[in-house]
């Protein structure tokens, strides 16, 4: 086969042959690839816009200059003509050679794999490189030889190169078809030319359109290369993220693991406190049919209610009369207990003996006994020694009362005076009193006695309660008492009732104003036993005609009981005391516990005043010549005030004109007290002891000389209101 063909296909590989050539050319191609000019262009790739994409290696395709084919020699009827169908997306003619050429050569292809292995991509996937584009030749070097090796196959015609061959000169018709050959020669090349000039404009065009797609394929590959950026951005901004979402998870599963839980826990509760509530239902319906059975009762309790305050208005009425009847009552029996003591006498007399002490145990007792408790019975082994034998000696004892009390040996002997007695020997006695007490006998057996006069303070009478005897007989056990609440002496117990009654009086209108002071009176000094570290003086002054009082003395105003104790309290701490034989605490002076009672009913208009004074006596003592001074003084001082309180109560019993109450402190302080409708107990305390025999007779003489006189007009009295109920 001679390829002759004037064109050379060199941009899409297929030479430009005459039809006939043309069809031979195919059929070769089409019956097998060795009988392919070796120099044959590759298949074209089609690349950007249909132009052919160079292959990077060297090849027939890439030989422009070599190929004589254009792309305006090989229509689209002459391919179909020969049996070529072109390419779908072949637009130009020059396209649709091409895509047949590439067909015929892959088909050949196929046959000989390795005679163009990179044609098996297609061109349209693979991406355009600026190499290929580099590598695009305008007229490769290599490109020259296919077209020389054409020549060989030429130069089996006639037209050999002319230059290799001498004709003569003579041979005309030779050096024309020289002449002719060279002629053709170069009116091919300039053909040729011509064809390359108009070839490399389309590649020219080519490659500007190449390299505006290069300019667009960068401006795309700069515009991947920001988004790879941001893409890569966007993956470490992802991947942060996936790490906080992380150990968000993990935070959020460990909270769902801890709601689960507490969900679990609550779900528990709720089923506990279903089961509760489905209890309190149970409970709500019985309650509910309770209220239901309730309100029934309701309505029977209202009507009952209506009765019932219908009823209360009356009692109400009832009440305040029965109210007004009370206080009549009260009245009256304020009067008849006033009068019942005045029955009693108004100067009553009550022996108390006391038990003998532990330290006493081995001394010898004088005999005591107690027929009834009105009765003491006393008798002594020994007898009565010293001057009380005289005094039984002498039948006159008034005649011997009035030498003694006329003269300075008073404050010395009247205490000891024998005033009467059923004195049947010297060493045996009986007295009768308004009340005796055994040894037996607890301060509260006293008390039941004593709180007859406590009420009448507190319905405004004045009471005195003296408690009288030898000292260490028991008179401020008697009065204080001891620390236990049996062993109460007659001043708490005393407080308490105060307030008691109060309390209960207060429920019917009353009002009342306690007031208190506790002063002593020693060696004829009175001392403030609520100040007593004070210097103030402290004198006796008279109100008006019947009351006393005394200046700078401490008067508190107490509401209570307890307040009142706390007073007594504070004053039996700053008592006077001293040692003596009887007693190594003996109270040295008296002691006067003063309480004033004011009570006031606004309905009925009264207003009541009483006073009570609980008087603990210094102890009477023998008067002794071994005594220290100031004993003695003291002794003296104590025995005179003593004896004044004798005569004035004598005095008063005898009901004579003048009563000497200014004669000590003791009576002038008392002297409202033991006047008037006064009421007066004298305690009189008796020690058990032999020893004390002498004191003790002189004690009971004096009660009993008090005691007697009294006796007697109360018995008058008794006999007269007997006689007035016989009539
Ligand atoms: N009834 C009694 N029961 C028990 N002990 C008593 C009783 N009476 C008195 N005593 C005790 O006897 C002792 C002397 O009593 P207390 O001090 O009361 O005598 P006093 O008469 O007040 O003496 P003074 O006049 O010297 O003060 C005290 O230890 C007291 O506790």
């Amino acid at each position: 086969m001679v390829l002759t063909g004037r064109r050379s296909g060199a941009f899409i590989g297929l030479p430009h042959f005459s039809r006939p050539k043309k069809i031979e050319f195919l059929r070769m191609a089409e019956s097998g690839a060795s009988k392919i000019p070796s120099k044959l262009p590759a298949p074209q790739r089609k690349g950007v816009h249909g132009i052919p994409r160079l292959k990077p290696q060297a090849g027939p395709i890439s030989n422009l200059q070599s190929k004589r084919v254009t792309r305006q020699s090989m229509s689209a009827p002459d391919l179909s003509q020969i049996g070529v169908t072109p390419a779908p997306t072949q637009k130009n003619a020059t396209g649709r050679i091409v895509a047949a050429a590439q067909r015929s050569v892959q088909q050949s292809n196929r046959k000989r794999p390795a005679a163009a292995p990179t044609s098996a991509v297609p061109s349209s996937k693979k991406p355009l490189l600026q190499s290929d584009l580099n590598k695009v030749p305008s007229k490769p070097a290599a490109a020259s030889k296919p077209a020389a090796a054409s020549k060989p196959a030429a130069a089996s015609k006639p037209a050999a190169p002319a230059g290799k061959r001498k004709v003569p000169s003579w041979d005309t018709k030779g050096q024309l078809e020289i002449a002719n050959s060279k002629i053709e020669k170069l009116r091919q090349e300039k053909e040729n030319l011509e064809e390359l000039t108009l070839e490399a404009q389309v590649v020219k065009d080519k490659l500007d359109a190449l390299k505006n797609e290069h300019k667009v394929v960068n401006n795309q590959l700069v515009e991947v290369n920001n988004k790879n950026r941001e893409f890569e951005e966007e993956i470490a901004l992802l991947k942060n993220k996936c790490i906080n979402l992380n150990s968000e998870k993990e935070t959020v599963e460990r909270t769902l693991q801890k709601l689960e839980a507490q969900y679990t826990e609550a779900k528990r509760k709720i089923e506990l406190q279903e089961k509760q509530l489905e209890n309190s239902d149970n409970e709500i319906q019985q309650f509910k049919m309770k209220c239901s059975q309730f309100e029934i009762d309701l309505v029977d309790e209202k009507d009952k209610n209506s009765e019932l305050t219908s009823k209360l208005q009356i009692a109400e009425v009832n009440i305040k009369s029965l109210m007004n009847e009370l206080l009549s009552l009260q009245e009256v029996r304020r009067q008849m207990h006033n009068q019942i003591l005045d029955l009693k006498g108004n100067i009553r007399v009550f022996c108390r003996v006391r038990p003998s002490l532990e330290k006493e145990d081995g001394k010898t007792l004088a005999e005591f006994n107690f027929p009834d408790e009105s009765t003491l019975e006393i008798k002594s082994s020994q007898g009565i020694k010293g001057l009380q034998s005289i005094y039984d000696a002498v039948d006159d004892v008034t005649l011997l009362r009035s030498f003694i009390v006329s003269t300075w040996l008073s404050c010395l002997f009247l205490p000891l005076l024998p005033v009467s007695g059923s004195a049947k020997k010297a060493n045996e006695h009986t007295f009768v009193f308004d009340k005796v007490f055994s040894p037996n006998h607890h301060q509260e057996d006293v008390y039941c006695e004593l709180s007859q006069l406590v009420q009448s303070a507190l319905d405004g009478y004045n009471v005195c309660v003296f408690a009288y005897g030898q000292t260490g007989s028991g008179k401020t056990y008697t009065m204080e008492g001891g620390d236990t609440f049996e062993s109460q002496g007659m001043i708490p117990r005393a407080i308490e009732t105060i307030f008691s009654t109060i309390d209960k009086q207060k429920q019917m209108g009353w009002k009342f104003t306690v007031t208190c002071s506790f002063l002593e009176i020693y060696n004829e000094v009175i001392r403030d036993l609520l100040n007593p570290k004070s210097t103030l003086s402290y004198d006796i002054k008279m109100i008006g005609t019947d009351d006393v009082y005394v200046t700078n003395l401490k008067v508190e105003k107490v509401q209570s009981a307890e307040e009142l104790m706390k007073f007594l309290a504070k004053a039996q701490k700053s008592r006077f005391v001293a040692a003596t034989v009887m007693n190594h605490e003996s109270s040295r002076s008296h002691s006067i516990a003063q309480i004033r009672i004011e009570s006031s009913h606004e309905e009925r208009r009264i207003l009541c005043q009483g006073v009570l004074n609980l008087i603990d006596l210094a102890g009477s003592e023998r008067y002794n010549s071994d005594n220290i001074t100031d004993r003695r003084k003291e002794t003296c001082n104590i025995n005179k005030s003593l004896a004044s309180l004798t005569l004035v109560i004598l005095s008063l019993i005898e009901k004579n004109a003048h009563v000497p109450f200014r004669d000590s402190k003791l009576t002038h302080l008392l002297m409202p007290s033991l006047k008037g409708n006064s009421k007066t107990l004298m305690l009189v305390n008796i020690a058990p002891l032999e020893d004390c025999f002498s004191e003790s007779i002189s004690s009971l003489k004096f009660a009993t000389r008090v005691s007697a006189v009294q006796l007697w007009a109360k018995r008058q009295i008794k006999s007269k209101m007997v006689a007035g109920n016989k009539k």
